[in-house]
This record gives C-alpha cells, sequence and structure tokens, in this order.
C-alpha cells in the first residue's frame, strides 16, 4: 500500500540551506496568497457584506493568536525562547503601559465595516470551519514537539508580502477603507518580518536530523492548510452562497 505522506516530493534534508529552500517552495505553492478567495478580496471584487465575512471571521483568528502564543511559551524552559516569544503576546494584546495591540486595530477594521464589537468579539456568527481550523492549530503548538510548534508559525515568513498586496489592493478598491482602517496590517508588516527571522533561524539551528527538518516542513504545510480551510469556507458560504445554519448573515447588519 501507498505510504500516506503529506509532503508529496519529499527532497534531501541534510543541511539548514536545504531546509530552507523546501520551505520556500510550499510557501511558493501552499501559502493563503494563492487562493481565490484573496485574489478577490485584493482586487475589489468583492461586495462590502462579503469583507464583513472575512473580517469577521478572521476576528477568531486573531484573537486566538496569543493564546496560542502563550500555549508555545509554556513550552520552552529556555528563558530566552521564552524572551523573545513573550513579545508576540504583547503585540496582540496591546501592554499594561497602555500601547494597544494587533485585536483593538483589527476591531477598528471591524468598526468600519459596521459590525458592532459585542458581535465581533462574542464569535457567534463565525462559520464552523473558522473555530475548527484556529482550534486545530492551538491544539497543534499544544500537542507536537516544541521545535514544530515554532515551525507552524512560519508562515510569517511569507505574511509581509500579502498584506503589503492587501494594504495596496484594499485601498485602491474599498470606499470603507482608508489608511486608519489598515493599520493592522501597516503594523504587521514590521512586526512579521522580525517573527518570522526568529523562527527560521531557530528551525534551521534546532532540526538537526533529516527527520527533524521533515517534521518542520510537515508542520508548515500543516499551517498552510489552516490558513487555506478559513478561506475555502469563506468562499463556499459568502462567494458560492451557501452559508452553514446560524452563521452570520450580512442582511442583519447592512
Ligand atoms: O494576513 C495574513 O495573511 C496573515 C497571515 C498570517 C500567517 O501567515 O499565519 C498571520 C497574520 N496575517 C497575522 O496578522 C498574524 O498576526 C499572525 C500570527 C501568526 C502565527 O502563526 O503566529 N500568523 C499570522
Amino acid at each position: 500500500m501507498k505510504d500516506l505522506v503529506l509532503d508529496p516530493a519529499p527532497r534531501p534534508l541534510d543541511t539548514p540551506e536545504q531546509l530552507e529552500t523546501r520551505l520556500r517552495e510550499i510557501g511558493a505553492t501552499r501559502y493563503h496568497n494563492l487562493h481565490p478567495f484573496h485574489h478577490l478580496l485584493h482586487s475589489g471584487q468583492l461586495n462590502k457584506a462579503q469583507v464583513q465575512a472575512w473580517a469577521l471571521n478572521r476576528y477568531y483568528y486573531q484573537s486566538s493568536i496569543p493564546i496560542k502564543d502563550a500555549v508555545v511559551l509554556s513550552r520552552f524552559r529556555d528563558h530566552a525562547v521564552r524572551l523573545e516569544w513573550r513579545q508576540r503576546i504583547e503585540d496582540h494584546d496591546g501592554n499594561t503601559h497602555g500601547e494597544e495591540g494587533g485585536i483593538e486595530r483589527w476591531l477598528v477594521l471591524t468598526d468600519a465595516l459596521g459590525l458592532p464589537r459585542d458581535y465581533v468579539t462574542s464569535t457567534v456568527g463565525i462559520l464552523p470551519a473558522t473555530r475548527f481550523a484556529v482550534d486545530a492549530y492551538i491544539n497543534f503548538v499544544r500537542d507536537r514537539t516544541p521545535l514544530e510548534a515554532v515551525a507552524s508559525a512560519l508562515t510569517e515568513v511569507f505574511a509581509p508580502q500579502i498584506h503589503k498586496e492587501r494594504i495596496a489592493g484594499m485601498l485602491e478598491h474599498y470606499d470603507f477603507v482608508n489608511p486608519g482602517v489598515m493599520k493592522y496590517f501597516t503594523r504587521r508588516v514590521e512586526q512579521a518580518t522580525k517573527d518570522a527571522d526568529f523562527c527560521l533561524d531557530y528551525v534551521k539551528r534546532n532540526a538537526r536530523t533529516p527527520e527533524e527538518r521533515q517534521r518542520v516542513v510537515e508542520a508548515l504545510i500543516f499551517k498552510c492548510n489552516v490558513l487555506w480551510t478559513q478561506l475555502d469556507a469563506l468562499q463556499h458560504a459568502y462567494v458560492e452562497g451557501h452559508p452553514p445554519p446560524g452563521v452570520f448573515d450580512p442582511k442583519d447588519w447592512a
């Protein structure tokens, strides 16, 4: 019987450089910048209701990231890694000195789209697939090795590019978007670059055998699937018009 492999074209992973090459190939073929829903979003082909659905669902991802990062942090006895990683929690939650975080900036976007904050933060209207995919990410970093937990954030290597595309595309095409509304993404470009550099360096130094490097590759594939699944669900519900029962109905907030 054929072996079930996530990576259909395994190649030697004998060196950190081979690992990086493989990771970049995965990004080039599996990252969610390639998803048709993103193409519609960035080229102005969605209506306001569809952008609302995207921002509402994505709030669940945003608000789960610091929870995910707290779990990652808890996996490390190495104080230097914890010190580095805890910055990510502040990037999203803000800090006790009154600096706002990414979650607050995301709510500026949902405000501009006319969605009530209580409704957004309750997450009652999100798609079941959004919840399943995001929760799977949290479970992954809890259940796998600390190396795989770090590796699953490697999608951020490819994020600054999509953030730039999104800022330019949404500003150009949607009249409900202005630079203040896009602040989440402008801020994220620099944060994601720093986070990605750390992750890439970490996996190159700490995946020491071909087997460990393969685990890193599969963690990145898993995470690409987490992101892709969320967009598949949005596409099915709000572009093709098959929303599952009980989810956000744009007519309620038009
Ligand atoms: O807009 C995007 O396409 C995008 C993608 C990703 C990603 O690649 O996981 C993240 C973000 N944004 C993001 O804003 C963010 O804070 C973030 C954290 C993480 C992570 O895995 O820890 N990914 C991402």
